[in-house]
């Protein structure tokens, strides 16, 4: 069987797709960054997750490399770049040069770009991602405080980002099937296109995909297209449920951390504060004395995190308010403040015994698991499509990460009545 190795660019990208290849079938194991020593990972995937989505683009590059190349030593003999399924992206990169270097890394002169994932609401049709039944670049996601998206064109995108030639895999193609995709991309290839965006409406197409892709080395995409490709690489000897199993939540003392100004997660705050103890984290007070304040937010949750739902700490903003914000202070020290203080939270909290962490936001997930001193964890029950339970493979911590869009309103609240300990 071939052994899949994933790149994923920042944590709760590299969960959501780790969910998918176990739900089809792949004994998978994520990491949090390239391990130093040489370990040999026993799973039919490995997602190594890393922080390059929105760092410099050479950093991104060099990152990747590395994870690409310890992945190899793994014995991976295919490789598939998560990002996304919003293509979130700075202006400079990074999917574009991180897609480039891999290919030249792997000797390879095409790959594929299919942010998609319909369960999610995440579709692509004639080159053009779309949130529900909106452009991308007209969803929430223009007024991303990192990484803003005000094109919704897959083909400029790459163009803007990347060296060579972007070219199109329409849905009237893979209507037609896996071979029809096939024909087509091995054209696009003769005509010097080096990334072919795929159309993708409904998980049929996805399924079409991952047929027409299995023996590309490099696969470039959302967590979508890892359900067709699991399909066609997953050995079927191995137990979904038991795997599972491994990632089941444990731990008493929880606490939810929301860094997230996704549209998604500002509903899931607001529900979320009629049902449990709701504190607000303030962007000066994080600036002026970082340690006291972190101090005050956790003597905070430990004094309410007695009741049937945890605690939540929210820096989560409103589009308005965020941009007031980062007017004031500006958008880079901002947000790095409140994962700085989200970061000495955590820290704090673990010595407090707490064991059960749900987070809202890629980035702030990078920074909680990283504060954490998670390395590699176990891929548990799903919560939402794209947001499993995981459970840290060496310390008794549970983590739900949840990227920013996603889950439904009442997610927070579900991640801990419909998993009692
Ligand atoms: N009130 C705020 N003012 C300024 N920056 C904020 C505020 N609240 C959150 N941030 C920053 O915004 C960024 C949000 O990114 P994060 O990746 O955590 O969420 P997201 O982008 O919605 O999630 P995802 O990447 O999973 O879609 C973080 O760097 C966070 O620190
Ligand atoms: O693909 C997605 O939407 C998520 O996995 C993600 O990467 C958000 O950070």
């Amino acid at each position: 069987m071939m052994r899949l190795g994933v790149i994923a660019d920042d944590f709760t990208g590299a969960t959501d797709i780790a969910s998918f290849l176990v739900q089809n079938g792949m004994a998978t194991v994520q990491l949090n960054g390239v391990p130093p020593g040489d370990e040999t990972i026993d799973a039919d995937a490995i997602v190594v997750s890393l922080k390059s989505r929105s760092c410099p683009a050479a950093q991104a590059v060099s990152d990747s490399l590395a994870a690409l190349s310890w992945l190899q030593q793994q014995g991976c003999e295919r490789f598939y770049f998560k990002y996304c399924s919003t293509f979130d992206s700075t202006a400079a990169g990074n999917i574009g040069p991180v897609t480039d270097a891999l290919l030249e890394a792997l000797g390879e002169t095409q790959t594929v770009i299919s942010p998609a994932l319909p369960v999610n609401g995440r579709t692509v049709y004639q080159g053009y991602l779309f949130v529900m039944d909106q452009l991308l670049s007209e969803s929430g996601m223009r007024h991303h405080p990192v990484t803003p998206m005000t094109d919704s064109n897959l083909l400029r995108l790459m163009d803007a980002q990347a060296q060579g030639k972007a070219g199109l895999i329409a849905s009237s193609v893979l209507d037609q099937g896996a071979d029809a995709v096939r024909q087509r991309l091995g054209e696009l290839k003769a005509d010097g296109v080096r990334y072919v965006v795929l159309d993708a409406l409904h998980e049929q197409h996805l399924l079409t995909q991952g047929a027409a892709v299995q023996q590309m080395k490099l696969v470039t995409g959302g967590s979508g297209l890892a359900i067709g490709l699991a399909r066609q690489l997953a050995s079927g000897a191995h137990d979904k449920q038991q795997a599972q199993a491994a990632g089941a939540p444990q731990g008493k003392r929880a606490v939810v951390i929301s860094g997230s100004c996704s549209t998604m997660t500002n509903r899931q705050v607001a529900i979320y504060r009629q049902q449990a103890p709701a504190q607000v984290v303030e962007v000066e007070a994080c600036l002026q004395d970082p340690q006291a304040y972190a101090l005050q937010l956790c003597d905070w949750v430990v004094q309410n995190a007695d009741g049937e739902l945890a605690p939540l700490l929210y820096a989560t903003s409103d589009a308005q308010q965020l941009q007031q914000i980062q007017q004031q202070y500006g958008a880079a020290r901002s947000s790095e403040a409140v994962e700085q203080c989200f970061a000495a939270v955590v820290r704090e909290l673990k010595a407090r015994d707490f064991r059960r962490f749900i987070v809202a936001g890629g980035e702030t997930s990078g920074v909680v698991a990283q504060t954490l001193g998670v390395r590699a964890f176990y891929i548990g029950p799903v919560i939402s499509p794209g947001v499993p339970w995981v459970r840290d493979t060496e310390q008794p911590i549970s983590l739900a990460l949840k990227s920013g869009n996603f889950g439904d309103e009442n997610f927070f609240a579900r991640a801990q009545t419909e998993f009692p300990l």
